[in-house]
Parts: C-alpha cells; sequence; structure tokens
C-alpha cells in the first residue's frame, strides 16, 4: 500500500530525514515512535505529501506520491495533523462533513446518501454523534480531538495518517478511539500509519512499529522484535523495564524513576510474624515482592501483610473473595495491601521457624493439615469429594530475588513439601500410598528485595538451600503437630 523508499528531508537547507525506508502492506497499523524532535511529524509531512523530500520517493499503491492530483490523493489518503488550540467556528456535523469533499464531483455537486451515510457512521463511530450541532469552539480538546477522527474516517480512504491521535483524550476515550481504528484495520482492511507517543498503546494497538532516532530508522518490525528494553532505554535515554501485557502476548514499558523513595532498609524479624487467635499473621510496615498461590492476592505483587486464616472445616461460602476482603476489613488489613491464606487448621498449631543464612534471616511458616493427603500421581483415577485438609507454606526472605530466582523457590519449597509428607509416611488413604500434598496446598515466597540479589533458587543454590531445608523441617514439625491434636 505504502512504499517510503530512501527518504531524505527537512525545512529548507536543515537536513532532519536522513535514508528512511520502509512499507507497509494494506491492513497494517503502522505505530510511528521516537523521542521529540527525532522527525516523526516531519515523516508524516512527506508522506502525505505536505512537504517535499530533498531525495527519495513515497508509492502509495505502486503509484509515486507526486503523480496524484489533489482530489485524487484526497481520496486515496487522509491525514489527521496534530492538532493545535486553533479557533474554530463550525459545528461538530460540519466539520466531519468536510471529510466527504473529496467525494464531491463538481462545484454543484449533489450531497449523497452515501455521504449522509458516512459522515454519521464516523460519528456514531467516534462517540460525537450526540453533540453534532455543537459548535468546536464549545468542546473539550479530547472531544474535538475526536471530531477530526470522525472527520478522517467520514473520508472513507484507504490510507489514513494520524499525528498522535490519542493526545488530550482520557484513557476510556483512548482505548475507544484506538479500538475503532484497529476495528478498521482488522475488519475492512484500512491501513493506518500514525505517531504515537505512548510505547504501550502502539505496542498494544500496532502490527508493526517504526522506532525513529535522530532523523533515521532504528529499528522496524513487531512490537517485540522493536521493543527491546537495551534499545527503548538508549534511543529515549530512560530507565525502564520490559513486561508482558497480563492478557495479550504484547511487550509493555514500565519507567523504572531515578528519584524514588528507597526502599525502606527494612528486615524482617520474628517481632513481624504473630500467631493471633483467628490467623498466623505477618505485618511488616513496608512492602515484600511475593510470587504465591494465595486465596486472597495471588499471583506476582507487592504487599506489607500476610495472613494465614483459620476458618471452620465446614467454611463453604459462594463468594470466597467478597467474605475474605470483609474479614480483612474487620481485622484491621488493608485487603489491597494484604495477601491472605486459609486453613481449617488452628493458628497456634503453625510452625514458625528462624534461619540464619550468609545473605540474611529466612523464616518458614507452616500450617499442615493432612485429613485430605493425596498422591498426585493418582488423583486421575480419584472419585471426588475427599476430606478437608490444606498445608500452607510461607518462605519469607531478607534477599533481594530475580523473577527467576522466584519460581524456582516455589519449585524447591514444593519438593521439600513433598519429601517432608514422605518423611512422616503421611498416607493417601483412598489409594494407600505415600501423600505428595493435599489438593488445596497453598504457598507463598517472599523478600524484602534489599541486601543480596539472588538469581537462582534452585536446590543447589544459596536459596535453594535454605528453602529445601526450612520446608522440609517445617512442614514435617507442623504434620506432627497436626497429628498430635487429631
Ligand atoms: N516548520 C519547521 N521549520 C523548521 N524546523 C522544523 C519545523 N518543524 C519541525 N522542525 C524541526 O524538525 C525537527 C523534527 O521535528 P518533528 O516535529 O518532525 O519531530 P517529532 O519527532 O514529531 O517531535 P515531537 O515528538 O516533539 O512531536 C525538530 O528539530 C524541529 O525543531
Amino acid at each position: 500500500m505504502l512504499q517510503v523508499k530512501n527518504i531524505c528531508g527537512g525545512y529548507g537547507t536543515t537536513p532532519i530525514l536522513k535514508d528512511i525506508s520502509f512499507q507497509v502492506e494494506k491492513g497494517t497499523f503502522l505505530g510511528i515512535l521516537g523521542p521529540n524532535g527525532c522527525g516523526k511529524s516531519t515523516l508524516l509531512k512527506i508522506i502525505s505529501g505536505v512537504l517535499k523530500p530533498s531525495l527519495g520517493k513515497i508509492l502509495i499503491d505502486d503509484k509515486e506520491l507526486a503523480t496524484y492530483s489533489n482530489r485524487e490523493l484526497a481520496k486515496t489518503m487522509t491525514v489527521l495533523p496534530q492538532l493545535h488550540g486553533a479557533a474554530f467556528s463550525s459545528t461538530v456535523r460540519e466539520t466531519v462533513s468536510i471529510g466527504r469533499y473529496p467525494h464531491q464531483k463538481g462545484f454543484f455537486s449533489q450531497w449523497s446518501e452515501e455521504d449522509e451515510y458516512a459522515v454519521n457512521q464516523a460519528m456514531v463511530q467516534t462517540g460525537v454523534k450526540r453533540y453534532e450541532n455543537a459548535y468546536l469552539e464549545n468542546l473539550s480538546g479530547g472531544e474535538r480531538q475526536r471530531v477530526f477522527i470522525a472527520q478522517a474516517l467520514a473520508q472513507s480512504s484507504q490510507l489514513i495518517l494520524l499525528d498522535e491521535p490519542t493526545n488530550h483524550l482520557d484513557i476510556a476515550h483512548q482505548q475507544q478511539i484506538l479500538d475503532m481504528i484497529r476495528k478498521e484495520v482488522t475488519d475492512n482492511g484500512l491501513t493506518v500509519v500514525s505517531v504515537l507517543h505512548d510505547i504501550n498503546l502502539a505496542a498494544l494497538y500496532c502490527d508493526e512499529l517504526l522506532l525513529m532516532e535522530k532523523g533515521q530508522v532504528r529499528a522496524f518490525g513487531k512490537p517485540h522484535e522493536v521493543l527491546l528494553e537495551n534499545q527503548i532505554a538508549d534511543v529515549y535515554g530512560a530507565q525502564i523495564s520490559l513486561q508482558a501485557h497480563p492478557e495479550q502476548p504484547k511487550p509493555q514499558i514500565t519507567i523504572l524513576p531515578e528519584i524514588h523513595e528507597p526502599l525502606k532498609d527494612g528486615k524482617i524479624t520474628l517481632n513481624h510474624i504473630q500467631i493471633q487467635e483467628e490467623y498466623v499473621e505477618l505485618r511488616s510496615q513496608f512492602p515484600l515482592r511475593v510470587l504465591s498461590s494465595a486465596v486472597h492476592n495471588a499471583g506476582l505483587g507487592w504487599y506489607e501483610n500476610f495472613i494465614n486464616r483459620t476458618v471452620k472445616p465446614e467454611y463453604n461460602i459462594e463468594n470466597v473473595q467478597e467474605e475474605y476482603t470483609q474479614y480483612l476489613y474487620k481485622a484491621g488489613f488493608s485487603p489491597t495491601n494484604t495477601v491472605g491464606m486459609m486453613t481449617a487448621v488452628e493458628a497456634r498449631k503453625a510452625i514458625i521457624k528462624q534461619y540464619e543464612t550468609p545473605f540474611g534471616e529466612v523464616y518458614v511458616i507452616v500450617t499442615a493439615g493432612i485429613g485430605g493427603a493425596i498422591d498426585v500421581s493418582k488423583t486421575y483415577e480419584r472419585e471426588f469429594p475427599i476430606r478437608i485438609g490444606t498445608i500452607n507454606i510461607w518462605v519469607i526472605m531478607n534477599a533481594k530475588l530475580s523473577d527467576e530466582a522466584f519460581v524456582q523457590a516455589m519449585i524447591t519449597a514444593t519438593e521439600a513439601k513433598t519429601k517432608a509428607l514422605q518423611h512422616e509416611r503421611v498416607m493417601d488413604y483412598q489409594t494407600n500410598t505415600i501423600a505428595t500434598g493435599t489438593p488445596t496446598d497453598s504457598l507463598l515466597i517472599a523478600a524484602t528485595q534489599t541486601g543480596d540479589y539472588m538469581q537462582y533458587g534452585g536446590p543447589i543454590t544459596p536459596v535453594g538451600k535454605i528453602v529445601g531445608r526450612g520446608v522440609f523441617e517445617a512442614t514435617t514439625e507442623a504434620i506432627r503437630n497436626y497429628q498430635k491434636g487429631e
């Protein structure tokens, strides 16, 4: 659809763009990224024909841009430049209708049904129809932006060039506009080339990204090929970290502030851990990085409070999340700052163990209810329901763990728990084989993220060695404690 070949150009004698080449297929959404002043808008002006390149050429549908007549070009390509606060004296409908001018034949041509349909459709799509008779000057910046996007859509061309279309828009409208553009690209084969400042939105919505640096192409490709941590940090001169989007296979960046509240040089001590009547608690006063399979706030995150709550064996609530949140409120915990587990084992039967290691103290806290212990290799042949019981394990470390170390520590802890069950000869009462756990076991690894950096957590690493030993010893004791009271 669009070919950009060896473009050089700028303003007057000042060269801005240097040898830019790329091409965009029909039905593709290309995002142009790059730091302020790198030449994104200049490139868009050259593609749209507003600015002549000093070298190179632009082809649209294999035809050179310079050979298009104005009307022909307006039907083929729509341009939405960066908007500035100018004075507008027309209504929303009039402004959107301007998009139809390239489709008018001759000076006295009739406004057709097709024109009317395109204008209405564009106003509905962008959510501006309800104030179609309002004057632009009386609209907010974001509303005005959507009117111009409606005008671009009404033009019904195959190629749209946009310069920061989501400027001034709140997140709901950013989503609405980009969803709409994405839909036009996917469903109707529209080709979009857009300058975008928001790298994360670009990664989410664009098929391809062009990363510019000082008037040149630094990278071109799919979002995961272009958004490399070092490359983005280098081009923008910013500290960033790259993660996966929670729901889509798209990279997302997070700024790492240089000036920030330093993590309080907090250490977890035995004083932070208390056994109460209804729960075991750890209140740290500073956030720990946590990976867990807890009932409340599972997954990876930062939390200050941890509770392992004792519930009655007959606890059977439909909306556990809601009930748990209410419980936390009543017990004086912030639900958004607390990881919560649940067990039928009484809190007083919890085992708390402290270990000194070369990198800092480690605490292992375990409650073990093994009434429902099962052999995981045989569960495929059993009938449910089974008896109640849960082994809840917390490993709290005064150390800085990599993500890899967190996951490896989870594996190591699970292996150590299973070894404890084997050691104590805990049986699966249905299969009469050694149990490996219970159906509802939960595990939590938390680290202060201060002190020594631990990249690995496998069995033979400093982290793994203490996790293995600590979880084995604490689980063994917790099983004995449980059996004493049976
Ligand atoms: N009309 C102009 N006359 C002369 N120089 C200009 C003109 N417009 C832009 N420039 C210069 O060209 C360079 C590239 O500007 P351009 O607007 O293309 O950057 P950009 O990447 O779009 O920046 P931003 O992210 O800030 O919008 C800048 O140094 C700018 O000062």
